[in-house]
Parts: structure tokens; C-alpha cells; sequence
């Protein structure tokens, strides 16, 4: 995307819930920029899920999002599909279609589908740089866990949205595949300046691959910034309860070492 200035997402004010249960409230984040990876972090029912649909315009929002210029709180499903993808944290139905159909049958449902065999290079191209192709004409239903989390990365991916918003993409992946998720994630959002935010429980893969990373706790921000500046002592201590040691490797990275609760 060569429009930086449109490859930012604004949160302002932003509450979001479910009937009866606001969950996040009147939460603002600085602009979120394209081209990089965002991890969203936090303990379990911080509000992390919650705020990701809101942000996809899946549960009702109030405040303000902002997206190149445009204004999503109030948006239609159809403007706010134009944009934005959610991939949920639950791994996709086994329904009885190959990886290759249900592929094709995202690109078809995207505003950004094109002719069918456009999408049938896309799909293919897509599944190749996963890593995945060899899957391409296996029946969802047959799949393991990690083999369909692949497939609905691919599903999201393809769809080429501006925002792509990522919920434990990585759960149900080993080591190798954790890797190759966070290196394509990568270097796709680098290519199409995509905002990207992917919720995550391993601390150490989001200081690792993330160039910003946003602490949610009990629905507020508790912390913001780059690894260095959000993953320290105090916000195990305050946000998980666990005393933990933050170091450097011999690589740069932050590791972490948990010691005990605190
Ligand atoms: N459909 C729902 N109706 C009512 N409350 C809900 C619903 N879904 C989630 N909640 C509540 O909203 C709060 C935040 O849940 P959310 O799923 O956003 O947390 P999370 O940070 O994603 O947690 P986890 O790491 O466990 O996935 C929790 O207290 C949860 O019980």
C-alpha cells in the first residue's frame, strides 16, 4: 500500500460487549500502523477476543475506529468486510469440502474476489507460501487441529484485507509451524502495508516477531509499546500474577523466565 497515511487504525473512546456486559470501556490505542506486526496480549478474559469483533464489527461498538479516513463504528458488515478479516480463535467447522473449495469459497465471499481463475492462483499461490499446498485437495473434515488452523490462515490471508485481525493463529501449531506462520504473517503485512494484530499467549513468539505489543487487563491497556518498553517484571506481576525474569539472548530477543506466582 503506498498511501501510509491509510494504513492506520484509530481506536478512540471504543466500548465493546455483549448484551448487558461491557467488556471493554472507553478504550483509546495510538494509531496501530500498517506493515507491521501488533500483538495484543493478556491474560485469559482480558477482553482481547472481545475487542478484536468489535474492532471487525462483529459485536456492536461505540466510540470510534478509524481506517484510512473512513469511520467503521456504524460502518455496514459489507463496508466493514472491505477492510477488515477476523480469523477466530475457534478452528473452522468440519464441514465436508477440501482446503481448496473452502479457500475458493472465501475469495468468492470477499469484496475483493475477482474472476474465478484470478482466485484459483491466489488460492493456489496462497496455500504454496504456507507451505500447505500438499493439502489443497484433503477434505477439511480429515485434517488435524494444527493442519486446519493452517487452513483458515490461508482463508484470511486471501482475502487480502487492509486489517488482518489474527486470534492465537498459532494455538494448535508446533514449533516449525509457529515459525513459518510468523515469518509469512510477516512479510505479507510488510508487502500490502497490512495493519495486522494477532492475539497471543506466548509472550516470548510476540517480542520475537512483534514490533509493538498492546497488554490488555481486565478490559483496559496496561501496558503499550515496543517489547522492551510493555514486557517487563512489573507487568507479569501486575497483569499475570507470576514473577518473571525479562532477559536478553545473544540474539537481541527478550526472553522470559517465570520463577513462581506471586
Ligand atoms: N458471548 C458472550 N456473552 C457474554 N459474555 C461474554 C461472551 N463472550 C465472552 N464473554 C465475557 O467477556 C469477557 C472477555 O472475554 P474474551 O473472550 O474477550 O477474553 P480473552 O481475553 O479473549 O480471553 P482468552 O485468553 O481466555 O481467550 C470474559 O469475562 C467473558 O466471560
Amino acid at each position: 500500500m503506498s498511501d501510509t497515511a491509510s494504513a492506520t487504525l484509530s481506536v478512540e473512546r471504543l466500548s465493546v460487549g455483549y448484551p448487558g456486559r461491557k467488556v471493554i470501556d472507553n478504550l483509546s490505542l495510538s494509531p496501530i500502523r500498517g506493515g507491521a506486526l501488533t500483538a495484543l496480549v493478556g491474560p485469559n478474559a482480558a477482553g482481547k477476543t472481545t475487542l478484536l469483533r468489535g474492532l471487525a464489527g462483529l459485536n456492536r461498538a461505540y466510540g470510534s475506529i478509524r481506517f484510512g479516513g473512513r469511520e467503521l463504528v456504524g460502518a455496514s458488515a459489507t463496508e466493514h468486510a472491505a477492510h477488515v478479516t477476523y480469523m477466530p480463535q475457534a478452528l473452522p467447522q468440519r464441514v465436508g469440502l477440501t482446503v481448496f473449495e473452502a479457500l475458493l469459497g472465501a475469495l468468492k465471499a470477499s469484496p475483493h474476489g475477482r474472476a474465478s481463475s484470478a482466485d484459483r492462483e491466489l488460492a493456489l499461490e496462497t496455500l504454496a507460501r504456507l507451505g500447505i499446498e500438499q493439502l489443497a485437495m484433503r477434505a477439511l473434515d480429515e485434517l488435524s487441529g494444527g493442519q486446519r488452523q493452517m487452513a483458515s490462515l490461508a482463508q484470511a490471508i486471501a482475502r487480502r484485507p487492509s486489517v488482518l485481525l489474527l486470534d492465537e493463529p498459532t494455538s494448535a501449531l508446533d514449533l516449525n509451524h509457529q515459525l513459518r506462520v510468523m515469518k509469512v504473517v510477516q512479510a505479507i503485512a510488510r508487502e500490502r502495508g497490512i495493519v495486522t494484530i494477532l492475539v497471543l499467549h506466548d509472550i516470548a513468539l510476540a517480542c520475537r516477531w512483534c514490533e509493538r505489543i498492546i497488554v490488555l487487563s481486565g478490559g483496559k491497556v496496561f501496558a503499550d509499546g515496543s517489547p522492551d518498553e510493555a514486557v517487563t517484571p512489573k507487568m507479569f506481576s501486575g497483569v499475570y500474577g507470576v514473577e518473571a525474569r525479562v532477559e536478553h539472548c545473544s540474539r537481541g530477543y527478550l526472553q522470559v523466565m517465570v520463577d513462581d506466582d506471586v
